[in-house]
């Protein structure tokens, strides 16, 4: 079934762990933690004390970290630390020491991801088919919440689809940015496993209803 990754940047931060354990209480299924550095994104939002406190207060929650950083390989080990149960990187970040960054990432415990931005061409991410857990393919350019969907996106997804089909191995599809009731399900339809969504959980009046029409249960 469909996963639904509530991205907490759409949070209050001043009430993190009411809107978190609000969101997972509607049904949301993890948590996706955006860590921005204003040097690889436009843009800073938190680091791993963060999570820290966060994981230390709901321990049960799965923490789906995407790093937006221009040297994950250095950091990784604090948010492995900090509760992270997965952690997704920037392909365009380390274009030559990918490998190097998944295997620091495979060594302190945590599942792996490699992420694409918009534009980065969607067989990037092919030879790490199989190799990674989890490819996220970003629907709009990384930075900020509340963006606009990108219509070029189910293609991609589909595109990586075909290829996992081909290649009969298991990797989890994710895609992040101005997913919505309208959106997400043109996404699960090309072939994406999980959904990450921010404002349109956070602001929405009933969460439940968007995580359940996200859910295909609507
Ligand atoms: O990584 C990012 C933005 O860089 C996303 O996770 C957004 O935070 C999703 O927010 P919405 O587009 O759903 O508001």
């Amino acid at each position: 079934m469909t996963k639904i990754a509530a991205s907490i940047l759409s949070a209050d931060f001043a009430n993190l762990q009411h809107d978190c354990t609000r969101l997972l209480q509607e049904g949301a299924d993890l948590l996706h933690i955006d860590v921005m550095d204003g040097h690889f994104v436009p843009n800073i939002s938190y680091g791993a004390p963060v999570l820290q406190c966060l994981h230390k207060a709901l321990p049960d929650a799965y923490y789906d970290v995407h790093l937006m950083i221009s040297d994950p390989a250095r950091y990784a080990a604090d948010f492995a630390k900090a509760g992270a149960g997965l952690i997704t990187f920037h392909l365009e970040a380390v274009p030559d020491t990918a490998e190097e960054v998944i295997a620091a990432i495979r060594a302190t415990g945590c599942q792996v991801g490699i992420s694409i931005r918009p534009g980065t061409p969607v067989e990037a991410a092919f030879p790490y088919l199989g190799v990674v857990d989890l490819i996220l393919v970003m629907s709009v350019e990384p930075g900020f919440g509340g963006q606009k969907f990108l219509p070029g996106t189910p293609q991609r997804l589909a595109a990586l689809d075909a290829e996992r089909k081909r290649r009969g191995c298991a990797t989890i599809l994710e895609v992040d940015g101005g997913i919505n009731a309208e959106t997400g399900p043109l996404c699960v339809q090309a072939g994406a496993d999980w959904l990450v969504a921010g404002s349109s959980l956070f602001h929405a009046a009933d969460p439940a209803a968007v995580v359940r029409l996200l859910h295909g249960q609507a």
